[in-house]
Protein backbone atom coordinates (compact mmCIF):
# COMPACT_ATOMS: atom_id res chain seq x y z
CA UNK A 1 0.00 0.00 0.00
CA UNK A 2 0.96 3.70 -0.70
CA UNK A 3 1.28 6.29 2.26
CA UNK A 4 -1.60 8.85 0.61
CA UNK A 5 -2.63 12.07 2.20
CA UNK A 6 -6.60 12.54 2.31
CA UNK A 7 -8.40 15.56 0.99
CA UNK A 8 -11.84 16.56 1.98
CA UNK A 9 -14.54 16.65 -0.25
CA UNK A 10 -17.71 18.10 1.54
CA UNK A 11 -16.51 16.49 4.88
CA UNK A 12 -15.61 12.61 2.66
CA UNK A 13 -11.80 12.26 3.03
CA UNK A 14 -10.39 10.88 -0.10
CA UNK A 15 -7.58 9.02 -0.30
CA UNK A 16 -5.74 8.92 -3.23
CA UNK A 17 -4.21 5.80 -4.73
CA UNK A 18 -3.82 4.31 -1.25
CA UNK A 19 -3.76 0.91 -3.13
CA UNK A 20 -0.98 0.31 -5.57
CA UNK A 21 -0.94 -1.39 -8.35
CA UNK A 22 0.07 -4.79 -6.84
CA UNK A 23 -2.47 -4.57 -4.10
CA UNK A 24 -5.19 -3.81 -6.16
CA UNK A 25 -4.29 -6.69 -8.28
CA UNK A 26 -4.41 -8.77 -5.25
CA UNK A 27 -7.44 -7.86 -4.13
CA UNK A 28 -9.11 -8.34 -7.55
CA UNK A 29 -8.08 -12.05 -6.58
CA UNK A 30 -9.96 -12.20 -2.91
CA UNK A 31 -13.05 -10.62 -4.88
CA UNK A 32 -13.22 -13.13 -7.28
CA UNK A 33 -12.93 -15.70 -4.72
CA UNK A 34 -15.88 -14.43 -3.33
CA UNK A 35 -18.08 -14.44 -6.22
CA UNK A 36 -17.10 -17.65 -7.18
CA UNK A 37 -18.77 -18.72 -3.34
CA UNK A 38 -21.30 -15.87 -3.55
CA UNK A 39 -22.60 -15.06 -6.87
CA UNK A 40 -23.38 -11.68 -7.79
CA UNK A 41 -27.33 -11.01 -7.79
CA UNK A 42 -29.26 -7.58 -9.23
CA UNK A 43 -31.22 -6.22 -6.42
CA UNK A 44 -34.37 -4.62 -6.61
CA UNK A 45 -35.47 -1.62 -5.13
CA UNK A 46 -38.88 -1.96 -2.78
CA UNK A 47 -40.72 -0.26 -5.66
CA UNK A 48 -40.07 -3.08 -7.50
CA UNK A 49 -37.09 -1.73 -9.95
CA UNK A 50 -33.70 -3.59 -10.38
CA UNK A 51 -30.73 -1.44 -9.57
CA UNK A 52 -28.07 -1.38 -12.18
CA UNK A 53 -25.22 -1.97 -10.40
CA UNK A 54 -25.07 -6.32 -9.33
CA UNK A 55 -24.07 -6.74 -5.85
CA UNK A 56 -22.65 -9.15 -3.57
CA UNK A 57 -21.33 -9.27 0.07
CA UNK A 58 -18.78 -10.71 2.13
CA UNK A 59 -18.32 -10.84 6.14
CA UNK A 60 -20.87 -11.66 8.82
CA UNK A 61 -23.57 -9.49 7.63
CA UNK A 62 -24.62 -8.75 3.42
CA UNK A 63 -26.44 -5.89 2.00
CA UNK A 64 -30.01 -6.93 -0.02
CA UNK A 65 -32.99 -5.54 -1.05
CA UNK A 66 -36.24 -6.58 -2.55
CA UNK A 67 -40.02 -5.96 -2.20
CA UNK A 68 -39.51 -5.70 1.57
CA UNK A 69 -37.19 -3.12 1.91
CA UNK A 70 -33.42 -2.31 2.22
CA UNK A 71 -31.46 -4.38 4.97
CA UNK A 72 -28.79 -6.60 5.81
CA UNK A 73 -29.01 -10.55 5.74
CA UNK A 74 -26.90 -13.12 7.36
CA UNK A 75 -27.11 -15.21 3.92
CA UNK A 76 -27.16 -14.28 0.28
CA UNK A 77 -30.32 -14.92 -2.03
CA UNK A 78 -29.89 -18.30 -2.50
CA UNK A 79 -29.19 -19.28 0.53
CA UNK A 80 -25.58 -20.06 0.98
CA UNK A 81 -23.43 -18.15 4.08
CA UNK A 82 -21.26 -15.08 2.85
CA UNK A 83 -17.56 -15.75 2.37
CA UNK A 84 -15.31 -14.19 4.51
CA UNK A 85 -14.18 -10.49 3.85
CA UNK A 86 -10.86 -10.50 1.98
CA UNK A 87 -8.01 -9.73 3.77
CA UNK A 88 -6.30 -6.96 1.84
CA UNK A 89 -9.78 -5.22 2.20
CA UNK A 90 -9.10 -5.40 6.20
CA UNK A 91 -6.01 -4.14 5.87
CA UNK A 92 -6.82 -1.38 4.13
CA UNK A 93 -9.99 -0.51 6.49
CA UNK A 94 -6.96 -0.56 9.30
CA UNK A 95 -5.08 1.78 7.39
CA UNK A 96 -7.74 4.42 6.91
CA UNK A 97 -10.00 3.95 10.12
CA UNK A 98 -7.45 2.40 12.79
CA UNK A 99 -9.65 3.13 15.64
CA UNK A 100 -13.28 1.60 14.39
CA UNK A 101 -14.43 -1.45 15.22
CA UNK A 102 -13.96 -4.40 12.69
CA UNK A 103 -16.16 -4.22 9.74
CA UNK A 104 -19.08 -6.84 9.53
CA UNK A 105 -19.91 -6.65 6.13
CA UNK A 106 -17.59 -5.81 2.80
CA UNK A 107 -20.00 -5.06 0.09
CA UNK A 108 -19.09 -5.46 -3.75
CA UNK A 109 -20.72 -3.95 -6.25
CA UNK A 110 -20.30 -4.82 -10.04
CA UNK A 111 -20.45 -1.29 -12.30
CA UNK A 112 -20.21 -2.37 -16.05
CA UNK A 113 -20.29 0.67 -19.11
CA UNK A 114 -24.54 1.70 -18.00
CA UNK A 115 -24.55 1.30 -14.15
CA UNK A 116 -24.77 4.19 -11.54
CA UNK A 117 -26.14 4.79 -8.50
CA UNK A 118 -27.99 7.95 -7.12
CA UNK A 119 -27.30 9.92 -4.40
CA UNK A 120 -28.33 8.34 -1.37
CA UNK A 121 -27.61 7.63 2.10
CA UNK A 122 -25.94 4.46 3.54
CA UNK A 123 -28.41 4.07 6.76
CA UNK A 124 -29.30 0.61 7.49
CA UNK A 125 -26.80 0.21 9.12
CA UNK A 126 -27.37 0.57 13.28
CA UNK A 127 -24.25 2.42 14.45
CA UNK A 128 -23.35 5.67 12.86
CA UNK A 129 -20.67 6.76 14.87
CA UNK A 130 -18.81 3.93 12.80
CA UNK A 131 -17.23 4.96 9.46
CA UNK A 132 -17.90 3.93 5.92
CA UNK A 133 -14.63 2.73 3.91
CA UNK A 134 -14.91 2.49 -0.02
CA UNK A 135 -12.35 1.28 -2.17
CA UNK A 136 -12.38 1.94 -6.29
CA UNK A 137 -10.78 -0.74 -8.31
CA UNK A 138 -11.20 -0.90 -12.26
CA UNK A 139 -12.81 2.10 -14.45
CA UNK A 140 -13.01 5.78 -13.24
CA UNK A 141 -15.58 6.59 -11.89
CA UNK A 142 -17.59 10.19 -11.24
CA UNK A 143 -18.55 10.20 -7.43
CA UNK A 144 -21.08 13.15 -6.38
CA UNK A 145 -20.88 14.05 -2.54
CA UNK A 146 -24.24 15.96 -1.44
CA UNK A 147 -25.69 17.15 2.33
CA UNK A 148 -26.68 15.97 5.19
CA UNK A 149 -30.28 16.60 4.06
CA UNK A 150 -31.50 16.11 0.61
CA UNK A 151 -31.14 18.68 -2.10
CA UNK A 152 -28.26 21.71 -2.13
CA UNK A 153 -25.55 22.08 -3.48
CA UNK A 154 -22.99 19.21 -5.00
CA UNK A 155 -19.59 18.25 -5.72
CA UNK A 156 -18.31 15.38 -7.54
CA UNK A 157 -14.50 14.11 -8.02
CA UNK A 158 -12.99 10.88 -10.08
CA UNK A 159 -12.03 8.49 -8.48
CA UNK A 160 -9.85 6.26 -9.57
CA UNK A 161 -8.73 2.62 -9.62
CA UNK A 162 -6.67 2.10 -5.91
CA UNK A 163 -8.51 5.41 -4.37
CA UNK A 164 -10.49 4.94 -1.00
CA UNK A 165 -13.20 7.38 0.43
CA UNK A 166 -14.06 7.48 4.08
CA UNK A 167 -17.55 8.62 4.72
CA UNK A 168 -17.24 8.99 8.84
CA UNK A 169 -17.64 11.57 11.68
CA UNK A 170 -20.22 14.34 10.54
CA UNK A 171 -20.02 13.51 7.01
CA UNK A 172 -21.18 9.86 7.75
CA UNK A 173 -24.38 10.46 6.64
CA UNK A 174 -24.04 12.32 3.61
CA UNK A 175 -25.52 11.62 0.21
CA UNK A 176 -22.92 10.23 -1.91
CA UNK A 177 -23.66 8.27 -5.58
CA UNK A 178 -21.35 7.77 -8.78
CA UNK A 179 -22.86 9.65 -11.82
CA UNK A 180 -21.22 7.49 -14.33
CA UNK A 181 -17.96 4.94 -15.02
CA UNK A 182 -15.60 5.46 -18.04
CA UNK A 183 -15.72 2.42 -19.70
CA UNK A 184 -12.08 0.93 -20.27
CA UNK A 185 -10.43 3.70 -18.71
CA UNK A 186 -9.05 1.28 -16.17
CA UNK A 187 -6.35 -1.67 -17.48
CA UNK A 188 -6.79 -3.62 -14.24
CA UNK A 189 -9.87 -5.95 -14.55
CA UNK A 190 -9.04 -7.10 -18.09
CA UNK A 191 -12.65 -5.62 -19.40
CA UNK A 192 -14.29 -2.50 -19.22
CA UNK A 193 -16.11 -1.84 -15.17
CA UNK A 194 -15.86 -0.85 -12.07
CA UNK A 195 -15.68 -2.75 -8.56
CA UNK A 196 -16.77 -0.87 -5.42
CA UNK A 197 -16.01 -2.16 -1.87
CA UNK A 198 -17.34 -0.52 0.93
CA UNK A 199 -16.79 -2.16 4.77
CA UNK A 200 -19.33 -1.32 7.10
CA UNK A 201 -20.17 -1.86 10.75
CA UNK A 202 -23.51 -3.22 10.82
CA UNK A 203 -24.41 -4.16 14.60
O1 LIG B 1 -19.42 2.91 -5.91
C1 LIG B 1 -19.17 3.80 -5.11
O2 LIG B 1 -18.14 4.50 -5.20
C2 LIG B 1 -20.12 4.10 -3.98
C3 LIG B 1 -20.95 2.91 -3.56
C4 LIG B 1 -21.95 3.26 -2.52
O3 LIG B 1 -22.20 4.38 -2.22
C5 LIG B 1 -22.67 2.18 -1.81
O4 LIG B 1 -22.47 1.00 -2.10
O5 LIG B 1 -23.46 2.50 -0.90
FE1 LIG C 1 -23.40 4.47 -0.39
Amino acid sequence: MNDSQPFDIRGALIFPGLLDREAQARLVEQIRAVVAAAPFFRPVTPAGRPLSVRMTSAGSHGWVSDRSGYRYERRHPEGMEWPPIPSLALEVWERAVANARAPECCLVNWYDAEARMGLHQDRDEVDFTQPVVSISLGDDARFRVGNLSRGGKTESIVLRSGDVVVLGGGARLVHHGVDRIYPGTGTLLGKPGRINLTLRVVT
